[in-house]
């Protein structure tokens, strides 16, 4: 197992009296998709504030390449080579694709220092293609691309301009099926770019698809930390559902209205029903398998 290139020892934030997150520890490797999951409050953004220089953790230590490390400031994680890919994308909708991609690193020509619009446009067409993005016009705004391609733009930017770490702030929260599976296939040609991934997210489904290992978090504690060898998807469901929790709805539930019968345990907060992963799923298997 190659060294992690990011590491967290028993991490911890409060802000004031609330300890948003405490004694969080995480490993994340080259080549490999670290999934988070947790319901609404568990601290996944707190997380991923440590981890991208937004906010500086009150307990723990944090490891870059062995060494421990506070980022003062976003600019600094990302020198660090840790982007983050954030669920509003950072991008300008009324602007071309090329312009998205170069915002803040447009590169220059000439004594006039004028844009160099051809390069630009040559890299981001290139840069795309290695993604397996196809977009015929990109001069187009991005504002007119889906969900989907958007996320796909900001995730192939990340990586043109070194990330070796990724931070994807779930990605495919306000995604159709579809898209989602769009944005599923450019998180595994990140990982298979050899970038470490960390993909936050509600939906044990879509981390079951992509990732390598998984942490749970709950109430800003880590309540289950497993690779995926050592986990199925009912189990990760289970988990991240709560499963004793819903047990006990179940049976209020049904106490509450005689003669009904309650509704299926495991399907918290409008997510789709565990389906058994078959054949065509195993094509974003990590493993290969
Ligand atoms: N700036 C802050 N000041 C005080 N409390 C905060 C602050 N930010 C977050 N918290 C609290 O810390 C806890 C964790 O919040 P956090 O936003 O990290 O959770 P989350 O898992 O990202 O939730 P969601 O999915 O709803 O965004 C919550 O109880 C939240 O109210």
């Amino acid at each position: 197992m190659s060294a992690p290139i990011l590491e967290l020892d028993d991490v911890g934030k409060s802000y004031g009296n609330v300890h948003a997150l405490r004694g969080c520890s995480l490993r994340v490797r080259q080549g490999e998709v670290t999934c988070v999951l947790g319901d609404n409050g568990a601290g996944k953004s707190t997380l991923i504030k440590i981890i991208s220089g937004l906010h500086d953790h009150s307990e723990g230590v944090m490891k870059v390449d062995g060494e421990a490390t506070r980022f003062g400031s976003p600019r600094e994680a990302q020198t660090g080579g840790i982007a983050t890919v954030y669920q509003d994308l950072a991008l300008a909708p009324l602007m071309s694709v090329w312009r998205n991609f170069f915002l803040g690193n447009e590169i220059r020509t000439g004594l006039l220092r004028v844009l160099d619009i051809e390069r630009m446009k040559q890299i981001c067409h290139d840069e795309l293609a290695k993604m397996g993005v196809v977009i015929p016009d990109l001069d187009r705004p991005v504002g007119g691309l889906s969900g989907g391609q958007r996320q796909c733009i900001a995730i192939a930017r990340a990586i043109y301009f070194g990330a070796r770490v990724i931070i994807l702030d779930e990605p495919t929260a306000a995604l159709g099926v579809k898209q989602s599976g769009v944005v599923l296939k450019y998180i595994v040609k990140a990982r298979d770019a050899g970038l470490g991934v960390i993909f936050i997210t509600h939906n044990p489904h879509h981390a079951y698809l992509v990732g390598n290992h998984f942490v749970i978090l709950k109430l800003g504690r880590v309540v289950l930390d497993a690779h995926r060898d050592e986990l199925t998807l009912q189990q990760l469901t289970a988990e991240m559902a709560g499963g004793q929790e819903l047990e006990e709805l179940s049976h209020e539930l049904r106490g509450a209205e005689p003669g009904k019968v309650a509704a299926p345990a495991a399907v918290p907060h409008g997510q789709v029903q565990a389906p058994e992963l078959g054949p065509g799923d195993r094509a974003t298997d990590p493993e290969g398998r």
